[in-house]
């Protein structure tokens, strides 16, 4: 579906950085100071831009560019009126994750969601070959999954030999689907325009912006291995798949795993490697040594210290900015 990625159009030298979006007035701010800390705990040579939505506080836009963060605000994207059951209710406000890709003056993103940390560095990643779309495997085993055929026989494409899917009887087997927690694109205007009109017509579903972009980037999707993108689910679904020591990037998306409202409750949550995780988020996110203030610049492009030096004097329209700013959608549950 996705056109032809014109990669030979050139903007002059253009940008890489990671980028991350933010909704609400909730704590998911703690899921990306951490996720900016963890980044400069790798050495990453690359900022994160962070996607706002109107409805996020000034005090947390703050917080964001005191950690360096380069802060853009987007209108939020809404899906069509639709009775969809979400799989999580809040889940509609995740289209707008679709305006990142009109960050054209970067040649090059890693999306990251917000309760995603990254321990080891990544920056290889921005040398992947032009074109495609890279993102790691989902699993479809989770209850979430329960209004998928999948899920009904207990196949799953973690391992597809174990239930094998028939063909005579199911329809094709599903595509390769990634989890859209974390992926690598190019910022391209028209795939944007071109990803806001097929929205118009293609009624949303339970993954919301996931199984979109899942469809839409079908034939250009290419799976790169579960150590850019631990999916929580995965160490007790498909231990068989994980080496937990080599994970990279490890996404906080089980039920009760958010590390700044985790509370141990909720299932599998007492597990040991769930706890060790939980602490290893936090212990980036409580070490002020990470602290943007805290860190010597020296390696940071030029542009980038232009950047945050004209973000710390924020302009007065920060200041005046006015939280009424209502959503133009309906009012989205918060997951906060
Ligand atoms: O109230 C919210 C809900 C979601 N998000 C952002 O949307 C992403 C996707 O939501 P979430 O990670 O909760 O989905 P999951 O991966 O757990 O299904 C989050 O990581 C945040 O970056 C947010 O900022 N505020
Ligand atoms: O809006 C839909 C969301 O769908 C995805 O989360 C899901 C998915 O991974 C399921 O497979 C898991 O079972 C579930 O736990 C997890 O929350 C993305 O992580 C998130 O960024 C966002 O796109
Ligand atoms: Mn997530």
């Amino acid at each position: 579906m996705a056109p032809e990625i014109n990669t030979k159009l050139s903007y002059g030298s253009k940008k890489r950085a990671f980028v991350t979006f933010l909704a609400g007035n909730g704590d998911y701010v703690k899921g990306v100071v951490g996720l900016a800390k963890g980044l400069r705990k790798t050495k990453s040579k690359y900022p994160l831009v962070v996607a706002v939505l109107p409805d996020v506080p000034v005090d947390h836009r703050r917080q964001l560019v005191e950690q360096g963060c380069i802060v853009k605000e987007i209108e939020p994207v809404c899906p069509p009126e639709n009775q969809t059951q979400f799989a999580m209710a809040y889940y509609v406000i995740n289209y707008s994750k679709l305006r990142i890709w009109k960050f054209v003056e970067y040649s090059k993103m890693i999306y990251l969601d917000g309760d995603i940390q990254v321990f080891e560095n990544i920056d290889h990643l921005f040398g992947l070959p032009n074109g495609n779309f890279y993102a790691v495997k989902d699993c479809f085993c989770e209850k979430t999954w329960s209004h998928t055929p999948q899920y009904k026989i207990g196949y799953c494409q973690q391992c597809p030999d174990k239930v094998k899917w028939s063909e005579p009887e199911l329809g094709p087997k599903p595509p390769l689907y990634f989890n859209a927690g974390m992926f690598v694109y190019e910022p391209n205007l028209p795939t944007y325009y071109n990803l806001l009109e097929n929205l118009k017509v293609i009624p949303p579903t339970p993954f919301a912006e996931q199984d979109f972009l899942n469809m839409y980037f079908q034939d250009i999707y290419k799976p790169i291995p579960p150590v850019y993108n631990l999916v929580l689910a995965m160490l007790w679904r498909h231990p068989e798949n994980i080496v937990l020591n080599e994970a990279k990037v490890v996404h906080y998306c089980a039920a009760g795993a958010k590390p700044w409202r985790f509370t141990g409750q909720e299932e599998n949550m007492d597990r040991e490697d769930i706890k060790m995780l939980v602490k290893k988020w936090w212990d980036i996110y409580n070490d002020e040594s990470l602290d943007y203030k805290n860190v010597n610049h020296v390696h940071c492009g030029q542009e980038e210290e232009e950047v945050h030096m004209k973000q710390q004097n924020l302009p007065k329209i920060f200041t005046e900015l006015s939280e009424a700013v209502a959503l133009h959608c309906a009012k989205a549950p918060s997951a906060a």
